[in-house]
């Protein structure tokens, strides 16, 4: 961990940064984010748990400095027609929604009125993978929308930075939760997975996203 000192943030049920939460954004210039804890149920977790085991998990290879590196993690990418993802110089053509993701999809649009056509879904082994800093701001990615951040498995850290003054926020997301990363989160703040190396469990997140249809065919 980097010696920056991180912000506190209440371990509360849910944690509303956005709509009333307004004044305190601009006092703790807190991202627009919510965090829904427990969203689903253990019911849900198990089988969405059983169904990604089912997944078409792969881990790409980058080129990083001229060199190739297996990514420290597997992932699959799933959207509708027209939604495919270039990611790290790479294509990723959507493959077809699985029923419980598409069911999951559904629960944001019902609960949270959030639109998404793709779904990043990434599994973390052990707590060897991991995920460096970046921000969700791919050029395909719909302008002005939300990511939402899903976890099963095992809970782990999440680290949050300010790009502007590089202040950070620890969260720790546990099997169930929901994280709702509003815009313009991506354009202001980074964030990452660190490794911990003592943990031994898998965990599976799932990012959906709304992307502009055809962006890679036009
Ligand atoms: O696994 C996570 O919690 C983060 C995943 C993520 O940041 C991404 O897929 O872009
Ligand atoms: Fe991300």
């Amino acid at each position: 961990m980097e010696s920056t000192a991180m912000a506190k943030i209440p371990q509360q049920s849910e944690l509303l940064f956005d709509g009333a939460g307004e004044r305190q954004r601009e006092t703790f210039n807190a991202p627009p984010m919510l965090l829904v804890r427990g969203y689903l149920s253990q019911a849900q977790q198990q089988i969405l748990w059983q169904e990604a085991l089912m997944y078409p998990l792969q881990k790409p290879v980058v080129e990083v400095f001229g060199k190739p590196h297996p990514i420290p993690r597997t992932q699959v990418w799933f959207g509708d027609l027209g939604c495919d993802y270039l990611y790290s110089g790479m294509m990723v053509r959507a493959l077809a929604w699985p029923k419980y993701c598409q069911r999951l999809r559904l629960m944001l649009q019902r609960d949270f009125q959030f639109q998404s056509n793709g779904v990043l879904v990434n599994r973390y082994a052990d707590g060897r993978d991991c995920m460096g800093w970046h921000s969700d701001d791919e050029p395909e990615l719909q302008p002005g929308s939300d990511i939402a951040s899903v976890t099963i498995g095992a809970a782990r850290d999440f680290d949050i930075r300010s790009r502007q003054t590089h202040e950070k926020i620890r969260l720790q997301l546990e099997s169930g939760d929901l994280l709702l990363m509003r815009w313009p989160m991506q354009q202001q703040w980074q964030h990452a997975l660190p490794k911990r190396l003592k943990l031994q469990e898998p965990r599976i997140n799932f990012t959906f996203r709304q992307l502009i249809p055809y962006f890679h065919s036009q």
